[in-house]
């Protein structure tokens, strides 16, 4: 049998490296990724991460061999039929999450464990994801919501899977940490996952803006790091803005993303007409208008996210703004120009 190593090595050799070499930059095409690696961007993106960028296997004592299975066994846990939300876009916010964390106002600001469960909860945030909302999910009382009582449901179902996971057969990741270092990580997953829950976006901007002014009041360049509160509020907004990152990447990036969360919330309208149910927002495929929702998508909830986001870590997210500027003009444009092929 070949070692976990010569795996790495033919997976590596398989994946073009300059395709990894990008994991550092916003621009990386994490669908190219997708396809060099037939299918497993999620475990190859991950352990990359981990052990040539951030040597935490290392730190840790993890066993490559039980990150790897571990890792696997995430992967499998998203599913491949759900159009946006399976292992690549988990894989898409790992690598957004890593870039984030490479910007040089939080250089040596974070502490390994606090990276190490950035990196993870990126990884797992969305795991066993059915294609639905949480709003249908409750909507047509199933398990998951009778389970989590109508609150984050698929938040909470997402932290429990990847916990559970854990369980399995030589999969303990976390099984070298301290009991306290254990907890601590448990604690930062449930805050970073549970605050992905879009229910929660208008307070986490609220704390974000906090932050901003209380910087601008102080003047004082460094982050507000004192305690944990503040500390995992950085981290929340950080995986959540990496959560809503398609409207900041480049053009081409932002359109297949768009396509394929319109083919996952057309197939729950499609759910939703043959049931009898309202049709959700958005998921009606005979009457919606997907550049003009995009463009309210990026007007009310992703540009002021990330102008605070932008605002607290200035000036190193400036050009990620700049493109998410130049995406929306993009959008409204592509939609006069549907309007006047209509119309001629
Ligand atoms: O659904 C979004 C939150 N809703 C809250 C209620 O108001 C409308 C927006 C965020 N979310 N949650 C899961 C996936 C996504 C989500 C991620 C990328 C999206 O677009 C593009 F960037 F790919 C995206 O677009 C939808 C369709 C048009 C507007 C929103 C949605
Ligand atoms: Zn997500």
């Amino acid at each position: 049998t070949t070692t976990i190593k010569q795996q790495q090595q033919k997976l590596f050799s398989l994946t073009s490296p300059q395709q990894l070499n990008t994991v550092d930059s916003w621009g990386m095409d994490i669908f190219k990724l997708a396809e060099l690696t037939s299918s497993r961007p999620l475990t190859t993106l991950t352990m990359h991460i981990f052990q040539q960028k951030r040597n935490l296997p290392q730190t840790f004592k993890i066993k490559e061999q039980t990150l790897h299975k571990y890792l696997t066994l995430v992967e499998n846990h998203y599913h491949k039929d759900v159009p946006y939300h399976n292992s690549l876009h988990a894989a898409d916010v790992t690598q957004s999450a890593h870039a984030l964390l490479l910007i040089p106002a939080f250089e040596n600001k974070f502490t390994e464990l606090e990276i190490f469960a950035t990196i993870f909860g990126s990884a797992i945030h969305d795991v066993d994801h059915p294609g639905v909302t949480n709003q249908y999910l409750i909507n047509t009382g199933s398990d998951l919501a009778l389970m989590y009582n109508d609150e984050s449901v698929l938040e909470n179902h997402h932290v429990a899977v990847a916990f559970k996971l854990l369980q399995e057969d030589s999969c303990d990741v976390i099984a070298t940490l301290t009991p306290k270092s254990r907890q601590l990580f448990r604690k930062m997953i449930i805050n970073i996952v549970l605050a992905t829950d879009m229910n929660k976006h208008m307070d986490h901007l609220a704390h974000l803006k906090t932050m901003v002014e209380t910087r601008k009041i102080s003047n004082n360049t460094t982050l507000g790091l004192e305690n944990y509160g503040e500390r995992i509020q950085i981290l929340q907004s950080l995986v959540h803005c990496s959560d809503l990152s398609n409207p900041t990447k480049t053009l081409s990036l932002y359109r297949k993303w768009n396509d394929l969360v319109m083919q996952e919330f057309f197939m729950q309208g499609d759910l939703e007409r043959e049931q009898g149910l309202e049709i959700s927002p958005m998921c009606d495929k005979t009457t919606a208008t997907v550049e003009k929702t995009q463009v309210g998508f990026i007007d009310y909830i992703v540009h002021p996210l990330w102008e605070a986001w932008a605002e607290l870590v200035q000036p190193y997210c400036q050009g990620i703004l700049d493109t998410l500027e130049d995406n929306r003009e993009w959008f409204v444009c592509s939609r006069v120009y549907v309007h006047l092929h209509l119309c001629f």
